[in-house]
């Protein structure tokens, strides 16, 4: 499906509600598998979260879990541990070209029994699930936040608990962060001081309802709607202040064009008066590497120079991100430089028309671009690929005015 995005809109106003963080969604359903006294709310009606609940229930076999990232790691864990299981763990085509050997190495060192079906290093995975006794585990911390989650959230099965020693610079540190703090809430005791996490050992945990804040991966988009239009008001429930999603530093960043966020007891506003704007934007997105794109595109609207650093997961993501968002925004006529970790922008005046943006089977290049729309009508191929995060997207686009014809 390809969609043309068209709106006079310039003063935007409404309320929403996004779906639960997939984040969030996809630890709690891994640690309802492992403690089933854990009930939650709000779950993420994501793609990924889908597959991620279909996985545990079928359990054994062929188990394509498509382009979820998380899910990949988080089940790799999972079915290690899972005595007496034997799956094969698999996915989309970019999903085999994603690595997962610091996991599994890890893994293995701890007594695992997982091979590789094809190219050593990548899925597909064959994982026969046994019980492990290791109760320490080193692994470099540079390359995903997730390998270090996945281990996180097995490590309280373990008779002696885990201790996960990282080694060298830490990357995505607000997705381990998050992984404590969810651990601890389900009422599994951890700690993570210095360069190691440590997570006891618990047979269960006592009965407890745990609510998934929304996602702020998906309210980017609407942080970057708000920056580019004249005026805007708008609405998002079931979001907090303090939040356990690292993506909750877009508050802060979107000061910069002259977005400011109230703050209530259950949702934020997204208040634009039209006040002047940074013209130059400097940010290290280490911790919070999915809102880039959405910066990068609100850069590109807002004419604004931005140098993006911190990036240097962003390449194995659903797409090389930085390659595509280099080729789609020098479409509009701006320079855009990348190098293994960085993106900078050299904003030009005028913003070319009647674009095409190709979204390379990644939710957030669809979502990123389609702000952009304020300025220019644009046209999103595949545009159906938003499903991952936030399959709602297009429809809540409507409430602000905008038509997306296919
Ligand atoms: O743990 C998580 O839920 C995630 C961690 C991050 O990945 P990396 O740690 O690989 O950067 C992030 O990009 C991804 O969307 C979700
Ligand atoms: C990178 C992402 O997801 P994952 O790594 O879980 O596929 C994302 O949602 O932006």
């Amino acid at each position: 499906m390809n969609l043309s995005l068209h709106t006079e809109e310039k003063n935007l106003k409404a309320a929403l509600q996004i779906t639960g963080s997939k984040s969030e969604s996809n630890r709690l359903l891994i640690l309802q598998a492992l403690y089933p006294e854990i009930s939650i709310e709000n779950l993420s009606n994501s793609d990924d979260s889908e597959v991620l609940k279909k996985a545990l229930e079928k359990g054994n076999g062929i188990i394509d879990i498509h382009h979820a990232g998380t899910a990949m790691r988080f089940l790799t864990a999972y079915f290690a541990v899972n005595e007496g299981c034997e799956v094969e763990l698999t996915g989309s085509k970019r999903m085999k070209e994603r690595p997962v050997r610091l996991l599994v190495d890890a893994l293995q060192r701890m007594g695992a029994d997982i091979t590789y079906k094809n190219e050593t290093g990548y899925p597909p995975l064959v994982i026969k699930g046994k019980k492990l006794h290791a109760s320490s585990v080193k692994l470099e911390a540079n390359v995903s936040s997730q390998y270090i989650s996945a281990l996180m959230l097995i490590g309280a099965t373990l008779p002696k608990g885990l201790e996960i020693i990282l080694e060298g610079p830490v990357t995505s540190t607000s997705y381990i962060l998050m992984t404590l703090e969810i651990i601890k809430q389900a009422g599994l005791n951890g700690k993570f001081v210095k360069d190691r996490i440590f997570i006891e050992p618990q047979e269960s945990v006592k009965p407890v309802t745990i609510p998934v804040e929304s996602d702020w991966s998906s309210a980017s988009y609407f942080y970057s709607l708000a920056a580019i239009s004249e005026t805007a008001e708008i609405t998002l429930n079931n979001y907090r202040k303090e939040s356990r999603q690292g993506d909750s530093s877009l508050a802060e960043i979107y000061k910069h064009f002259g977005v400011e966020t109230i703050y209530t007891e259950n949702s934020i506003t997204l208040k634009k008066t039209g006040k002047a704007r940074a013209r130059s934007l400097r940010e290290d997105l280490r911790n919070s590497p999915d809102i880039a794109q959405t910066i990068a595109v609100t850069c590109l609207a807002t004419k604004t120079e931005c140098m993006l650093t911190g990036l240097h997961t962003l390449k194995i993501k659903e797409t090389d991100r930085l390659q595509a968002l280099k080729n789609e925004i020098e479409k509009f006529g701006t320079e855009v430089r990348i190098t293994g970790d960085s993106l900078q922008l050299i904003p030009n005046p005028e913003l070319k028309q009647g674009v095409e943006i190709e979204t390379y089977n990644d939710h957030r290049m669809a979502m990123a671009f389609a702000p952009l729309a304020l300025k220019t009508d644009l046209r999103i191929l595949d545009a159906e690929v938003v499903s991952k995060s936030y399959p709602d997207f297009w429809e809540d686009l409507k409430e602000l005015g905008y038509t997306c014809k296919e």
